[in-house]
């Protein structure tokens, strides 16, 4: 098997380190200024800061009930300086002790509370997702395909809608638009009905264009069930938990128009058992999908589609590596057991399966294209 080495963090300047130097603090900083966190809390936040710049991969010091599988995932890094650990890794466990140093474990005010629930909340209601949704009123007046084509856009675009990203990057959230794949190149992977698997990746208005996906794939008889596949807890900002895809599904549901429509659709789609939601803890894991655990594998084995949304999903099902912008998609999910869907937003730097003629025309711009949010792609293989 080709492996390309992966990516880190350690390179000033790098996309890595930048997270780590520039969007960190940030991120802190807003979570201080929406919780009225003690001293306690605050300190130890500036405390992870300052390891994960500028020390070494401490074990975690919770006792918390993923405190075990996490002691395993971490084994191999203890003691390294985190500079020199994978971007994957580094991201994953940094996110794991933020969750410990605010309380969520522990017994007190914060156990359980999802710190990140005012950004959330704050973009599930925010004008951009409300002229979204509304948008979808125009859904009726298409024919078939048009609708197939946009709510496939609208689940790709959502993905750019991320607030750990907008914490890192200069993008404006432009849209230059897909490098790769299309609609109907995705539309194509469904043949019988069967159970479809979507492994969600933010919560707020990109969970809800998904589940406008889920509905038309119940709706269409694509799918004659839907997995959906969320965070065990809260990860990277605005990932989705079980909790947040209520919290979507009400919102969808007491709107007015189509929007309500849909959300009373996969309401009651939920009520017949034709949507499960799940939430393995393996989604959380600073490992790529080739690892993952036997019961996890053996649940993907059987779906007909397996659709991966996002950034993160999608380092995660390539492995995130310096791999050659042209590998094709297939080789990089060959071990994937079945037919698999990835829509994306790029904002990281690990890219496969473009065309040779797209990635020299994007490496003349001047544009760090791999990380600007402003492209996105489809990608399948059967
Ligand atoms: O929500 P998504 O699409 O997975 O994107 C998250 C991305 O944002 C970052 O956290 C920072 O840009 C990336 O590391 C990550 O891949």
């Amino acid at each position: 098997m080709v492996v390309a080495p992966w990516i880190g963090i350690g390179e000033p300047g790098s996309f890595g380190w930048r997270v780590f130097h520039e969007r960190h603090p940030v991120m802190i900083e807003r979570l201080c200024s929406a919780h009225p966190f003690g001293p306690d809390v605050r300190d130890g936040l500036s405390a992870l800061l300052r390891e994960s710049t500028e020390g070494d991969v401490a074990p975690l010091d919770d006792d918390a009930p993923d405190h075990q599988v996490w002691a395993e995932w971490a084994a191999d890094q203890l003691g390294r300086p985190w500079a020199e650990t994978s971007f994957l890794f580094a991201e994953s466990y940094f996110f794991r002790k933020l969750l410990a140093v605010t309380g969520f474990f522990a017994p007190g005010p914060w156990r359980g509370v999802d710190p990140f629930t005012p950004m959330k909340r704050a973009e599930l209601h925010n004008d951009a997702t409300a002229e979204t949704l509304k948008a979808l009123d125009e859904l009726p007046h298409l024919d078939g395909a048009e609708r197939d084509a946009a709510v496939v856009q609208a689940a790709v675009w959502g993905n750019q809608a991320d607030l750990a990203f907008q914490l890192s990057t200069d993008a404006g959230g432009g849209t230059s638009g897909l490098i790769s794949g299309s609609p109907e190149e995705f539309w194509s992977l469904f043949g019988e009905p069967g159970a479809v698997h979507l492994v969600a990746d933010n919560a707020a208005g990109e969970l809800a264009a998904d589940l406008v996906l889920v509905d038309r794939l119940l709706a269409t008889g694509r799918a004659g069930h839907v997995v959906l596949h969320v965070k065990p807890g809260p990860y990277y900002v605005s990932d989705a938990t079980p909790t947040d895809v209520l919290e979507v599904l009400n919102h969808l549901a007491g709107l007015p128009g189509e929007a309500g429509e849909i959300g009373a659709r996969v309401q009651n789609a939920l009520r017949a058992g034709d949507i499960s939601v799940r939430s393995h803890p393996f989604f959380c894991a600073p490992k790529e999908f080739s690892e993952m655990p036997r019961d996890l594998r053996a649940e993907f084995e059987s779906a007909a589609v397996t659709i991966f949304k996002g950034d993160l999903n999608y380092r995660r099902l390539v492995g995130d590596r310096h791999w050659p912008a042209t590998r094709p998609f297939a080789d990089a999910v060959s071990h994937f057991p079945g037919p698999v869907a990835a829509l994306r937003v790029l904002k990281s730097e690990v890219a496969v399966g473009l065309d040779v003629d797209v990635v020299s025309s994007l490496d003349a711009s001047d544009e760090p294209w791999r990380t600007t949010g402003a492209h996105a792609l489809i990608h399948t293989s059967r």
